[in-house]
């Protein structure tokens, strides 16, 4: 049935918090697309039933309820439509989750990153984007670069995406698929995971909750709003061979206790801290170099974190009393 989905593009992981959007604008741009996500209970499922019904609404949405992992099941998509490219953006993704089940990291997103890939030579797809982490640059000096060695990880969640970095090579180099990696910069957005520190410090602080910072909170991140990294995404499907391209807001970093300041102005709530130890998984600072995006894609993020801040707190308002409910 290899016909009437011919231009459309496979987006794994569909539920997720950068593939929905990314979903998203590919519909807007009116690209059919296929969304897969087995809504695996990593965090609450409530969240990912939120912004797949939002999809599932949408004209050109096909949702296909299966896990990469399951290398029939994804046979069996590959077999019933044709794709232009396969966005690989299912992932297990915590950091310091990856230290209590690491096996589920591997099982994930490196077998079933192999599964796509194999579909990928044997139904001809010719471009394949997989997401990647600045997890990986452990360790390199700053800003991350693409071309530092990423050998140094310190999670089983890193080292992960580096095997799944590699066997995309392979397959570039083997077969000559067409690959970009992205590695994105701690992405946050409206409808945000609950894992991560932007959500849950949200939620705690409107809800005068302490927050549970790990360390003294002077760690920086170079957060990235979901849509700049959406569209990056989206951007790095063109033909490039083999590319590994970083997304990431390529500002000075910005401090954990900076990042509470401005949460705590656009709630208008004073937050309570609790510290603990520092994770021995966690990386001090992560600072992406863009330009390699830029000079490829075109590509500079356009929202600023005091902008991306406000219309993250927005969603969470205008969500309550749902968003008070997820669990974190
Ligand atoms: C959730 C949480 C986090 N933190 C700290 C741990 C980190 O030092 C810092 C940022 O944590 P997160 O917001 O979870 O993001 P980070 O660990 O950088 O990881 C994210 O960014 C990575 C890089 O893009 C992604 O590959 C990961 O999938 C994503 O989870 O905040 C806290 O102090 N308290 C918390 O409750």
């Amino acid at each position: 049935m290899e016909d009437e989905s011919a231009s459309s593009a496979l987006v794994t992981g569909c539920a997720g918090l950068i593939a929905s959007r990314t979903a998203d604008l590919l519909l807007d741009a009116g690209v059919p697309v296929v969304g897969v996500d087995n809504l695996n209970d990593y965090y609450d499922v409530a969240l990912k039933l939120h912004r797949l019904d939002r999809l599932r609404s949408r004209k050109g949405f096909t949702f296909v309820g299966i896990d990469i992992e399951d290398k029939p099941a994804v046979d069996k998509l590959f077999s019933e439509h044709a794709f232009s490219v396969a966005y690989n953006l299912a992932a297990r993704a915590g950091v310091r989750y990856s230290i209590e089940n690491p096996h589920v990291y591997f099982s994930t997103n490196v077998v079933g990153s192999l599964n796509l890939l194999e579909a990928i030579r044997r139904h001809g797809t010719k471009k394949y984007v997989l997401a990647s982490t600045s997890s990986l640059y452990a360790g390199q000096p700053m800003p991350f670069i693409e071309t530092l060695p990423v050998n140094t990880p310190l999670s089983p969640y890193a080292a992960s995406k580096k095997a799944s970095e590699v066997l995309a090579y392979t397959y570039h180099q083997l077969f000559g698929i067409d690959v970009s990696i992205v590695r994105y910069f701690t992405v946050y957005g409206p409808a945000g995971r609950p894992d991560m520190s932007v959500f849950r410090f949200i939620r705690w602080i409107d809800q005068g909750d302490p927050i549970q910072v790990y360390g003294d909170g002077s760690q920086a991140r170079d957060f990235t709003y979901v849509d700049d990294i959406a569209r990056g995404t989206i951007d790095a499907s063109r033909p490039l061979g083999y590319e590994i391209i970083n997304l990431g807001g390529g500002n000075n970093p910005v401090t954990l206790l900076e990042l509470i300041g401005k949460i705590e102005r656009q709630l208008d709530k004073e937050a309570v801290i609790q510290h603990h130890p520092f994770h021995r998984a966690d990386m001090k600072v992560t600072w992406a170099n863009i330009d390699k995006a830029a000079r490829l894609l075109e590509w500079r993020p356009e929202v600023s974190l005091d902008d991306g801040i406000a219309r993250t707190v927005r969603w969470y308002r205008d969500n309550l009393p749902f968003a008070a409910k997820i669990k974190v």
